[in-house]
């Protein structure tokens, strides 16, 4: 297996994110799990994601998993390694987007970085450094209250600077509007004076091709779909790969029992549950008895899904209102709560496969991490689009026989996600 193009994924709805855009746009990819065992029988493709969960690590761990990867990467014949990050740039001041990216670039040889969230298929835009999600800046949109990452600044000039040891510059939409060539000697310029990274404007798709363009010529990137979507067009372009990758018969039926686990409490999810109610159970779990009572709500969890499964598809919820995860968290602190259910979420999942589960819906970065590790699934082929951003995934060398999983981002989807999921799972 030679690959042109590498990725690191910071969590795996964004690896299943990236492979989308990418299989979209022509690159036969393939999602692994971490960096795959040897034994791991890959088809021949030209793109690799690998899903890491270290989003909410510390940075040093970040680094470590990140810079394994990037030699197992290049190990496979990656020219140009992608750090994807999270469209709406989910960190912290102690986060690892700079970190990770300075250490993937010290690795390669050094030079600028291009870093650019911009995903406008999914609202998400970049003017002047600074972040819109939809139609509002990132600091007044509902990421303040994202349980884990709380995002309070939109000039991410200043929110990559406060992680960095570089310093970060800036590329303007003047700047990429004026061509390739132009953006890339401003790359190249912002370079010489320090800048270890430079934030991209983009809000077009033509300004992802030019990116992409630019991002072709150096050997690393940050960013979320969209400079995905630049870089395998530029790759296309170059005529080194023939374009041709459709994910059709990814979704050839699998059977089995279909279930729903939601750990999300983004807008979005919260609005999808509410609508899922309408048409299927839906078990809102208690997340202060589950940190209270642990086994014993798990255990309920699972005896409730266990009546109703073999009827029809069911769903089980931790997601929450921002004032009850606040109420939660300050009680519990905000990493113990987010793990405890995270671990709650994926037991629940592993053991709703265990008895027959074979079409899984998980909405949630964090909780599709954590479902997919439980369940030590190695890799996935990428299917057809539900909604932008989220692919249906076959698994491959999974020991439970194969399964179709979609790994929705919190903030994806239409309202009617979870039912339009499975209607292309069978
Ligand atoms: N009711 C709740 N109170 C506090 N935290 C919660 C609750 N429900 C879920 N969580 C945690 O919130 C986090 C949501 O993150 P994630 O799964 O990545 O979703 P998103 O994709 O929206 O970012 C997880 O750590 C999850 O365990
Ligand atoms: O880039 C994006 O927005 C997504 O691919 C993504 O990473 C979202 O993260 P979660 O909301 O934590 O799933």
């Amino acid at each position: 297996m030679a690959i042109w193009l590498g990725s690191i994924a910071d969590d795996y709805t964004g690896a299943s994110d990236l492979a989308n855009t990418l299989t979209k746009n022509g690159l036969r990819t393939v999602q692994t799990v971490g960096i795959p065992d040897p034994s791991l029988a890959l088809p021949d493709i030209d793109a690799v994601v690998v899903s890491l969960k270290i989003r909410s690590v510390p940075a040093s761990e970040a680094v470590n998993a990140a810079t394994k990867a990037e030699r197992w990467l290049r190990h496979q014949g990656a020219g140009h390694v992608l750090y994807k990050i999270c469209s709406t740039f989910d960190s912290t001041d102690a986060g690892n987007i700079g970190p990770v990216t300075e250490a993937l670039s010290e690795a390669a040889g050094g030079g600028g970085v291009l870093v650019t969230p911009a995903f406008p298929e999914t609202g998400r835009t970049v003017y002047l450094g600074h972040l819109f999600v939809g139609g509002q800046p990132l600091n007044e949109s509902p990421l303040k209250d994202h349980p884990l990452n709380p995002m309070h600044d939109a000039n991410l000039v200043r929110v990559l600077s406060r992680q960095s040891r570089g310093a970060v510059g800036l590329i303007d939409l003047a700047a990429i509007t004026a061509g390739a060539a132009a953006a890339k000697a401003k790359l190249d310029a912002l370079a010489r004076t320090g800048a270890t990274m430079a934030i991209a404007d983009a809000i077009f798709e033509r300004d992802l091709e030019t990116l992409g363009e630019i991002a072709l010529e150096t050997p690393v990137s940050s960013g979320a779909s969209g400079l995905g979507l630049g870089l395998a067009r530029a790759l296309v372009r170059s005529g080194r790969i023939s374009g041709s990758a459709t994910g059709e018969d990814v979704i050839r039926p699998v059977g089995g029992l279909s279930a729903i686990i939601a750990g999300s409490c983004s807008k979005a999810t919260l609005r999808q549950l509410d609508i899922a109610e309408r048409v299927m159970p839906v078990l809102r779990l208690d997340p202060e008895r589950l940190l209270a009572a642990g086994p014993d709500q798990i255990a309920a969890a699972i005896s409730w899904a266990g009546d109703r499964i073999s009827a029809g598809p069911v769903v089980v919820a931790a997601s929450a209102a921002p004032e009850t995860v606040s109420r939660l968290q300050s009680q519990y602190g905000r990493e113990a709560s987010g793990h405890a259910i995270e671990t709650a979420t994926s037991i629940i999942a592993a053991e709703l496969v265990e008895r027959g589960v074979r079409r899984l819906v998980v909405a949630g970065g964090e909780t599709s991490g954590a479902a997919v590790d439980r369940l030590a699934i190695p890799a996935f082929l990428i299917g057809p689009e539900i909604a932008p951003g989220v692919p249906v995934l076959r698994t491959v060398g999974n020991t439970q026989g194969d399964m179709l999983l979609a790994l929705k981002s919190g903030n994806f989807g239409g309202e009617d996600f979870f039912a339009a999921a499975l209607a292309m799972m069978r």
